[in-house]
């Protein structure tokens, strides 16, 4: 039997017949936190529009102080001199700006200066355009938006901006053993628990989720969801029926609306994931099992997402960590193993959680995880392994 194909050699080929097909939209600058610009964004303005104090003073003309401090005894408010606080624009007639530390209003009248020798032009002045210039590019294109980006974005009088939709991702729920959650769970029943993790971790990749209902086992039933569906996502997982059993004729509707370019992958939890292309949209079944969700979702979904976004694929924090026990899996694979991970004195440890036949509620508060190199089946205690944090290293 050949063997399966791998994930890279999967995305490979997704990623040769497809055309991605990126639609944008333009929204409130003040809403794009985490949206991918399409175009690069430059300043509109000059701020200062002309010039502003640089400290809290008083604003003169430096040519009044070319031959040192002058008689200022007899200055007037509004002639000689004016007051000018920090980021105030002020007359023309002045050019530079006395720090009022350094300034004394006698009572009398007029100004007395104290511990300074000199005023030149521009002292204490912010040119036009020093907090930013007209022009000034400001974020580049298909750069994640940031607090700080948007910020910058407002001071170049940027108020709106055009970002690349949020893919729209259907996540289609089929088997007639599902209840939503909430619903009394039964003998044979299973929570639709992948419903949940779907949506959030679409949430979290930047798509638009849109969740349908529970799909009972029917071909007619599927087929007129994925029918549905594919009007209104731009990707579309069928989730579960992937497999050999009775009901599990997903993967050949599949085949029959578009072109299936996979059926079983070298990649499990999930091996007989299906990835197809219907009308130029990658149609995945993922099978049902939740950590088949969580792997197919982590590898193939995320890299479809960020296709459409324009966006690198973001690096998860790794770390060295000791394995304390075997891990033993097959080596034509790569296996998605759920990691405990824990901290000692002598740096981290790390042991595989059970992987079948243990509980998939326990798999899934893994701290970490690890994917097993394919042609390597088996990891000895005492191995450095490099693995992928889940959560942020305050929690370990
Ligand atoms: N005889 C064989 N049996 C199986 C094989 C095989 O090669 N020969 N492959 C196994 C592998 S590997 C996997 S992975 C699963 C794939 O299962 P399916 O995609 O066909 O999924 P279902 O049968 O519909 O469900 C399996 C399991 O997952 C639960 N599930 C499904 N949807 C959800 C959901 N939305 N939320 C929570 N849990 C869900 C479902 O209730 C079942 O318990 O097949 C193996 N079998
Ligand atoms: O891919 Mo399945 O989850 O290997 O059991």
């Amino acid at each position: 039997m050949s063997p399966l194909p791998t994930r890279a050699h999967v995305l490979e080929t997704l990623f040769q017949h497809w055309a991605p097909i990126a639609r944008s939209e333009t929204i409130p600058t003040i809403q794009a936190l985490g949206r991918v610009p399409v175009q690069d964004l430059y300043a509109q303005v000059s701020i200062p529009v002309v010039r502003a104090a640089a400290m809290d003073g008083v604003a003169v003309a430096s040519s009044r102080f070319c031959a040192g401090i002058p008689d200022m005894s007899h200055w007037k408010v509004g002639e000689d001199f004016c007051r000018a606080d920090t980021g105030d624009d002020f007359d023309d007639r002045f050019d530079a700006v006395i720090p009022i530390e350094q300034v004394e209003f006698p009572p009398e009248g007029g100004l007395r200066l104290h511990d300074i020798s000199s005023v030149q032009p521009g002292d204490r002045v912010r040119p036009c355009g020093s907090t930013i210039r007209e022009g000034q590019l400001l974020v580049p294109k298909h750069r994640q938006l940031r607090p700080f980006d948007l910020a910058s974005l407002a001071m170049g009088g940027i108020d709106q901006v055009e970002v690349f939709a949020k893919p729209k991702v259907a996540f289609l729920p089929t088997g007639s053993e599902l209840i939503p959650l909430g619903a009394a769970v039964k003998r044979g029943c299973n929570i639709d628990s992948n419903s949940i993790l779907a949506y959030n971790l679409l949430r979290e990749m930047g798509a638009e989720p849109l969740c349908y209902p529970i799909v009972p086992d029917r071909p007619e039933n599927v087929a007129a969801a994925l029918d549905r569906a594919l009007e209104e996502a731009d990707v579309v997982l069928l989730n579960g029926g992937s497999s050999k059993g009775e009901e599990d004729f997903n993967a050949r509707l599949l085949e029959e609306r578009g072109s299936a370019l996979f059926h079983w992958v070298a990649a499990a939890p999930g091996k007989p994931m299906c990835v197809a292309l219907i009308g130029n949209k990658p149609v995945i079944n993922l099978p049902g099992p939740p950590l088949a969700v969580l792997y197919g979702m982590d590898w193939c979904i995320r890299a479809i997402v960020h296709r459409l976004l324009h966006t690198p694929l973001p690096r998860r924090q790794t770390v060295p960590a000791t394995l304390t026990e075997p891990i033993q899996a097959p080596s034509d694979m790569e296996i998605l193993c759920m990691m405990e991970l824990w901290h000692t004195p002598s740096g981290y440890q790390t042991k595989q959680k059970p992987w079948r036949g243990g509980s998939v509620a326990d798999a899934l508060g893994a701290g970490a995880i690890f994917i097993t190199e394919l042609g390597r089946g088996s990891y000895q205690p005492g191995e450095t392994l490099e693995v992928t944090l889940l959560r942020g290293l305050e929690d370990f």
